[in-house]
């Protein structure tokens, strides 16, 4: 049997790091935020909707999705963040139901999946990990290690479920507080859960 995993956590909380670990040891991972590019690159129905929602101003001059333009307007802005999210999330969830259905049966597929809690899909799944860091962490790394702006961090996190919402939904929580030899050798411990779970 296949089983079926969602992964998630909040913005850099180390899900990314996970889902690498969880691939070298066998897991087949569905990377969501993938998807959610690929569904709106250049020349796709997906980028057309987008455009046809948010204007023309959510191009660059090549025709490409200007990512952080829309950012900027999606964080600041609920209401165009959901009109967003209603064009992207059906194509994301087409397309990783189809990858899925190509997995080697037996496989642990991982749905790794930032707004699993927001989108109330938990119960779609065999399991749930949830990467959890406090909020200081996670700004901590977006400010850190990607050169984000203390307040582009808040605006992100405030847009996503809260620390309790995500860990209400865990049948296994991943504390990554802690140096990336820990995170390994946790995410070993669930992954030997997981598999058991075939
Ligand atoms: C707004 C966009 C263009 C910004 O692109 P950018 O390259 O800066 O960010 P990227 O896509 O790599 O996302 C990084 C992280 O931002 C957070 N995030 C992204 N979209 C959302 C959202 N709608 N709500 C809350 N957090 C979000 C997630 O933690 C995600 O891991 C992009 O995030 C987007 O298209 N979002 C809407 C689609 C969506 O909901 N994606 C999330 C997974 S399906
Ligand atoms: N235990 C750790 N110690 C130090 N740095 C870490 C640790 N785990 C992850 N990081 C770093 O924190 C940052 C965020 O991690 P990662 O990209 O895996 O998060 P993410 O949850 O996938 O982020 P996003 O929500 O943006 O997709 C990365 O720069 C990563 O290298």
């Amino acid at each position: 049997m296949t089983v079926r995993v969602g992964l998630t956590g909040g913005i850099a909380s180390g899900k990314s790091t996970v889902s690498a670990i969880l691939a070298e040891l066998g897991a087949v991972v569905i990377d969501a935020d993938l998807l959610a590019r690929e569904v709106v690159a250049r020349g796709t129905p997906g980028l057309d909707a987008v455009v046809a929602e948010l204007g023309r101003g959510v191009l660059t001059p090549e025709g490409d999705l200007d990512r952080p333009a829309v950012g900027a307007l999606v964080f600041a802005d609920a209401s165009a963040r959901k009109r967003l999210e209603a064009i992207i999330h059906p194509l994301v969830h087409r397309r990783s139901a189809e990858l899925e259905a190509a997995a080697a049966p037996g496989s642990v597929v991982v749905h790794d999946i930032p707004l699993l809690a927001e989108v109330g899909r938990a119960g779609q799944f065999d399991a749930v990990v949830v990467v959890d860091v406090p909020t200081e962490v996670q700004v901590a790394r977006m400010v850190g290690d990607r050169g984000s702006s203390t307040e582009e961090a808040q605006s992100r996190i405030a847009a996503q479920a809260s620390r309790e919402d995500r860990l209400a939904i865990a049948t296994h929580v991943i504390d990554n507080t802690g140096s990336l030899e820990d995170l390994r050798r946790r995410v070993e411990e669930v992954y030997a859960d997981l598999v058991a779970l075939a």
